[in-house]
């Protein structure tokens, strides 16, 4: 539905957007994730209209949008900082667009009055914007965003402005939200935890590039990069040496059919690793690749607890043992690697 060919915009001598493709499909939901500074922004200012195309183009449903201004694409908007018009009451903002549309009084009302269903505001028309929660802000910035019934909604880090319980709240609305409009999204964000929740597929941008688009899953276990990895917060990575189908690792060898021979690194999954049952250092040499280490600390995480065990010169994290005294610092313990829960980088001389 949206294709994105080739697309570079230049501020001065540099490049923000630097030969982009991207296709977003009808119902679909694409991330476009990366760090501050990478061009996000801009490649959807750009889809926009609200930022002219050095080179490439852009085509949504088959219309070519050069030369349309931002009011004549068919998109809806929502930024982190949700512009609203803080003189207006909640249902004049969302009733905005279908206004400039041109469309009847009466139809103004049944899309605002949908739109604010959509985002659980339902019977908030009268309310005034100023005396909303944050929360409640950026859902009436939604519902803005779709009462135009765009066939491409855009969001710009729209939870990047909330706390820690809201965003979490608003994240686990939005896919229904989503889902009910049924249009194609453009979701831009730094938060890999947001991508990973709400897109169909991913795209990891760094300066001004798009290094991988993936589904989350493949994203997750096949990241084509250590930058993609580490910026999914995926940083168990090791010095190997493959040969005969086998990575000489600090687990033992691990197997790897068809990968190329020679030097690579080779990452382990956070769910790659469990602690050895009963077993202390030094026991079960023969249950596969594993590792002695000790115990250096408990981490809680937000759904369960990690021991972060050392062992071959750094730390690895595994899910802490049921039971009061399991995992105390000091316990020598035996990390187990599931050799299917690998991933060796395709690099230079290491590729596979
Ligand atoms: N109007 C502008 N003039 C000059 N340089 C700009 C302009 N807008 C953005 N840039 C630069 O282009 C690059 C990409 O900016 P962009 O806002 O697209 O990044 P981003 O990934 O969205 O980052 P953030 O999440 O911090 O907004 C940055 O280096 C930025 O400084």
């Amino acid at each position: 539905m949206l294709r994105v060919h080739d697309v570079r915009i230049r501020y001065a001598d540099r490049l923000a957007v630097d030969g982009v493709d991207l296709t977003v499909g009808d119902g679909e939901v694409v991330a476009v994730l990366g760090p501050s500074g990478c061009g996000k922004s801009t490649l959807l200012r750009a889809v926009a209209g609200l930022e002219p195309l050095d080179d490439g183009t852009i085509v949504l449903d088959g219309h070519d949008l050069a030369g349309r201004r931002p009011d004549q694409r068919p998109v809806g908007l929502m930024f982190q900082d949700h512009a609203l018009f803080p003189h207006r009451d909640v249902g004049d903002n969302v009733g905005f667009g279908p206004r400039m549309q041109g469309l009847p009084a009466d139809v103004v009302t049944a899309r605002t009055r949908e739109a604010l269903a959509l985002v659980e505001l339902a019977g908030a028309e009268r309310r005034e914007v100023t005396e909303l929660s944050g929360g409640e802000q950026q859902r009436v910035a939604l519902a803005r965003a779709v009462a135009v019934h765009p066939r491409l909604l855009m969001l710009d880090e729209p939870l990047g402005s909330l706390d820690r319980a809201l965003r979490d709240q608003l994240l686990a609305q939005l896919p229904e939200v989503f889902g009910r409009v049924g249009c194609g999204v453009l979701y831009v964000t730094h938060d890999q935890d947001e991508a990973l929740t709400l897109a169909d597929r991913v795209a990891v941008m760094r300066a001004g590039r798009l290094l991988q688009v993936a589904e989350p899953p493949v994203l997750w276990s096949q990241p084509v990069d250590e930058f993609v990895a580490g910026f999914l917060g995926l940083d168990q990575v090791v010095d190997v040496r493959v040969a005969d189908g086998r990575a000489d690792s600090p687990f033992g060898p691990v197997p790897l059919p068809g990968a190329r021979e020679g030097a690579g690194r080779l990452l382990v999954l956070p769910d790659a690793l469990d602690l050895l049952p009963g077993g202390g250092a030094g026991s079960g040499a023969h249950e596969g690749p594993g590792l002695d280490g000790v115990v250096v600390r408990r981490r809680f995480a937000a759904d369960r607890t990690l021991l972060v065990v050392a062992a071959a010169g750094r730390t690895w994290e595994v899910p802490a043992p049921r039971g009061e005294r399991a995992g105390r610092p000091g316990t020598p313990v035996r990390l187990r690697l599931d050799p299917t829960r690998v991933h060796l980088f395709a690099g230079r001389a290491s590729g596979g």
